[in-house]
């Protein structure tokens, strides 16, 4: 196959890349390992799996997340059609069956007539020929390796995944449903109030509790925006109220009063069978997760599907390795998309993919990379990727530069509003060159 661009990773930037390729007439190889080889979090045959929640987060275009979101729609994402097309009620989150999403992009991704998808694990990289690698955090230990061939600098750290129950095993005199500030149909999640009793030993029994101990060789650093339960426990007693466990917005239809703290359970699928207890990422033992969170009032009898568990994490030094087009510096035919860029977060993954799947495509055709202008949230992602010296360590789904350009040049009370209203219009002009 010539004139091909190969693509080592089906998840959500590799999928996002391919489908870009593609829609620009080449042709694409995507490898991706599964089924014949699965990471320690991904358990779906499908491709573009969704590992740990299902929420792609907020749609308001006031915040970067948002407008990423609308930005990939207007430029034909594969992943966000994908999430339009499955979606469950979150509030004024975008959350997904994700199921039924991973096989949306798979059957569109086989249906393509310019992609082959090749199922098998890629342990050495190809000699020739354009390559995008979205590898994702999980990349396999012997791709690993080759990366750090051409890297240098790939680093590990650890990421955690929240639990799953059923929903039929929860407490219905003590669950009510509800969404923080009635967003959203209004009763969108479960809800498990706590007495300020109650959260005390909360706290108490997560401090207690036994934890999956880290290797030495590894070194344990988490995303703020994946950090584990028991790790917020530890920076105060009140953090996880002012986390995860806030009351905020949510009042108690048996006391009509806002309760002391609350756990939040988003539904999984369609049906509404299975609920994921939000922001619970956690390390925690199997035995201690099961004991402590039976204690959070509705929860004591609750059947866990999955729990929650603990992984490697590879990314590598972008800011010193990538070119703002998501090329790898002295090396034209070589491009980095997704997580292992050090981009967090499932949209952010897509958007890089989407970034280095044109380029990727324009370089095959003969054509001038293109990089989106600053002032958009994809522009953002690139300043993001490029500019920020030990950008790495931090977690760039939190804030990833919203706007800089513009940031404090329109009036604060509609500052948001206007910023997003201007970058749609640069991307729209954009678009129409690319
Ligand atoms: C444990 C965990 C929890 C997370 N939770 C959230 C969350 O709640 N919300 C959020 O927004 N983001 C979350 N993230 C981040 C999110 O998962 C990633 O940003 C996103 O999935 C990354 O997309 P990606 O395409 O880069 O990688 P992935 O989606 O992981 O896709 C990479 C693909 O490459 C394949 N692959 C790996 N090695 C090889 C190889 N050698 N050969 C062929 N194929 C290979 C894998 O099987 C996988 O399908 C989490 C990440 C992790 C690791």
């Amino acid at each position: 196959m010539t004139g091909a661009v190969t693509i080592i990773g089906g998840g959500l930037a590799g999928c996002e890349a391919a489908w870009q390729i593609a829609g620009r007439g080449v042709r694409v190889v995507l490898r991706e390992m599964k089924p014949q080889r699965y990471s320690p979090a991904h358990h779906l045959s499908g491709l573009a799996e969704l590992v740990c929640s299902n929420s792609l987060r907020g749609e308001s275009l006031e915040n970067a997340v948002g407008l990423l979101k609308e930005e990939l729609r207007r430029a034909g994402s594969l992943i966000m059609a994908a999430a339009d097309a499955t979606r469950v009620p979150a509030g004024g989150a975008l959350a997904v069956d994700r199921e039924l999403f991973s096989s949306y992009v798979t059957e569109r991704i086989e249906g393509h007539p310019l992609i082959e998808l090749v199922r098998e694990e890629v342990t050495e990289l190809p000699a020739e020929g354009v390559l995008v690698i979205a590898s994702g955090p999980l990349t396999s230990d012997a791709l690993a390796e080759r990366l750090k061939q051409i890297t240098g600098d790939s680093l590990y750290f650890y990421d955690a995944i929240a639990p799953i129950v059923a929903a039929d095993s929860l407490d219905s005199d003590k669950v009510f449903r509800a969404s923080r500030y009635g967003k959203g149909d209004g009763d969108d999640y479960l809800n498990c109030p706590l007495s300020e009793e109650e959260y005390e030993r909360f706290v108490d029994a997560v401090l207690a509790a036994e934890k999956v101990p880290a290797r030495d060789f590894e070194k344990v650093v988490h995303f703020e925006g994946c950090m584990p339960v028991e790790e917020m426990a530890e920076r105060g007693r009140e953090t996880l109220r002012f986390g995860p466990l806030k009351p905020v917005g949510l009042t108690d239809p048996r006391t009509g009063r806002e309760p002391h703290a609350v756990v939040q359970l988003r539904a999984e699928n369609r049906e509404g069978t299975l609920f994921n207890l939000v922001g619970f990422q956690t390390k925690l033992t199997w035995p201690e997760q099961r004991r402590v969170f039976r204690m959070i009032p509705g929860l004591e009898s609750a059947e866990f599907v999955r729990l929650g568990s603990m992984h490697r994490n590879t990314f590598i030094n972008a800011p010193t390795l990538l070119e703002p087009t998501f090329r790898l510096k002295g090396d034209p035919r070589t491009f980095f998309a997704g997580q292992i860029t050090g981009v967090e977060g499932y949209v952010e993954s897509a958007g890089s993919g989407f970034l280095a799947g044109i380029n990727s495509a324009r370089l095959v055709r003969g054509e001038d990379p293109a990089v989106p202008p600053p002032v958009t949230a994809l522009g953002a992602l690139v300043a993001h990727i490029t500019t920020a010296p030990a950008r790495h360590f931090q977690p760039m789904n939190v804030n990833y530069g919203l706007f800089p350009p513009l940031e404090g040049k329109v009036k604060k009370k509609d500052r948001r509003g206007r910023l997003a209203e201007r970058a749609l219009a640069e991307l729209d002009h954009w678009l129409a060159t690319v």
